[in-house]
């Protein structure tokens, strides 16, 4: 029955002659009907009253710097259902795929976003009777050399003509940071990732210099996007600083970092600001436990680390009892904590609402996996996109705005009388946020650096 079906892995390379492109890696997903085909600048247009549409594919996966230009006529608009929820309108195209020694006609959806990273999904549509999938493994039909990819596609090598912008971090594999450098790329700028143990400074009032490990002086970036993991807070800042020092433009400064990392001092600044919090008591000393559990309401309470992140450094004390023993052993560690009222009402939901430059661009919210109230994803919640209310985008924005962030992820919790910040983190992650949204979130982070560099593309110009 299967004889003549070919029998692919979870991943293979297959090809589309009719649109210029040679050699793709398609994620193969039989849950998914339709096929996508991650692709930007999806522009529709005539071509002698009939509607095409024009769009650019990156074909290699983590390379934005590839790029074909395709062209097609447009055979559907469709709205299509992503695997969060969330529903689009793409365009959708008919085209020749060459697989094996096989070519067959299929269709294929163009988006702007894939999470995973996968520059296609194979759906089943495309697949049925002609395939059958051994998820176990992957690329069963062979895989193209690096040399046979670079002469494949030597002509579509985009110079970069745009800006030369570092990202200043630890993992290059942080789907953070792989979106970041992509969404730079995609824009023609010049995206280099700079691992922050490897930088060192050389202090010099007239001629301050920043180097990286071998010797290399990097002496012409225009932008440094910092993300900083709080075990890197101390070096990463310090850096961001010294870029700051050589007139290089930081998006998200090092003071703003700083404050926004420590979580008493951030909350000072914010309650200074007016912004809504839970009540929140901070000691020094054990003799003071029993007054600053009666100050925040008594139990259950919560007891936080003052430097803690993805809700890791997050206690709920649910008793008195357990309260006190709780406070008095971080204490007796010499942990700075801050104890905070609990609040109930949240339901173990909390929002993340996402800044740039003075807009909420997306908010989420996320929810506590069952017994935990910790709505981090990292602890097990899920998130969902959510319409926020005006006295909470009102929250987020002031809370970016008073720690002078342009790149901020804002955490709210519902109250009973209204939003209440918890915190405001300077390096948000975008996985969650983007794995549910269809917006192109590490792009916005990306055009705030062109304006405030009054960057115009060369086609901008050209048209100018
Ligand atoms: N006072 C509170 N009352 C109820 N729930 C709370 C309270 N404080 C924190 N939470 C829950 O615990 C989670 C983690 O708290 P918080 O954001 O302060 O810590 P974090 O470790 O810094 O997290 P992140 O990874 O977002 O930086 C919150 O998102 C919220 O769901
Ligand atoms: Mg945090
Ligand atoms: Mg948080």
């Amino acid at each position: 029955m299967n004889n003549n079906k070919i029998v692919v892995g979870s991943n293979e390379w297959c090809s589309f002659p009719q649109i210029n492109i040679p050699a793709i890696k398609a994620r193969v997903d039989s849950g998914a009907k339709t096929s996508a085909l991650h692709a930007v600048n999806i522009v529709p247009f005539k071509k002698e009253g009939i509607p095409w549409v024009s769009f650019e594919v990156h074909p290699l996966q983590d390379d934005g710097k590839t790029t074909v230009h395709c062209e097609a006529q447009v055979h559907d608009k469709r709205k299509v259902k992503s695997s969060s929820g969330n529903s689009e309108v793409r365009f959708v195209i008919k085209t020749v795929l060459s697989i094996a020694d096989d070519t067959w006609e299929v269709e294929l959806t163009l988006t702007n976003r894939d999470s995973m990273g996968y520059r296609m999904l194979l759906g089943r549509q495309a697949m049925s009777g002609k395939m059958l999938v051994d998820p176990e493994s992957a690329c069963l039909l062979g895989e193209p050399t690096d040399d046979l990819l670079k002469q494949h596609y030597h002509n579509n090598l985009v110079k970069p003509t745009g800006l030369k912008i570092g990202l200043l971090a630890s993992n290059p594999n942080l789907y953070s940071n792989r979106r970041i450098i992509e969404a730079g790329q995609e824009r023609g700028h010049e995206m280099e990732f700079l691992n922050i143990k490897d930088c060192y400074i050389k202090l010099d009032g007239k001629n301050p210099e920043m180097h990286y490990r071998g010797g290399r002086i990097l002496s012409d970036f225009d932008a440094i996007i910092p993300r900083i993991r709080p075990s890197a807070t101390f070096y990463g800042t310090a850096l961001t600083r010294h870029f700051e020092a050589m007139g290089v433009y930081t998006l998200n400064n090092a003071s703003s970092i700083t404050r926004s990392r420590d979580k008493l001092y951030a909350l000072q600044l914010l309650i200074n600001n007016g912004l809504p919090i839970p009540t929140t008591g901070f000691a020094n000393s054990p003799l003071d436990t029993d007054e600053l559990i009666k100050m925040v309401g008594g139990a259950p309470l919560i007891v936080k680390l003052l430097e803690g992140t993805q809700g890791k450094g997050v206690v709920l004390a649910e008793t008195t009892k357990a309260a006190e023993s709780l406070i008095n052993a971080f204490k007796s560690l010499k942990a700075n904590i801050l104890v905070q009222e609990f609040v109930k009402e949240a339901n173990g939901k909390d929002l993340r609402c996402f800044v740039v430059n003075g807009r909420v661009v997306e908010s989420i919210m996320r929810t506590a996996a069952p017994g935990e109230f910790r709505a981090n994803i990292h602890m097990g919640g899920t998130a969902s996109l959510v319409k926020i209310t005006p006295e909470e985008k009102k929250v987020a924005l002031l809370a970016a705005k008073t720690l002078n962030l342009k790149v901020a992820g804002v955490d709210i919790i519902r109250g009973q009388n209204g939003p209440l910040l918890l915190e405001v983190n300077s390096s948000p992650g975008l996985e969650g946020i983007e794995g549910v949204s269809s917006k192109d979130i590490a792009g916005k982070m990306i055009e705030v650096i062109e304006k405030d560099l009054k960057y115009k593309r060369v086609e901008e110009v050209d048209n100018a």
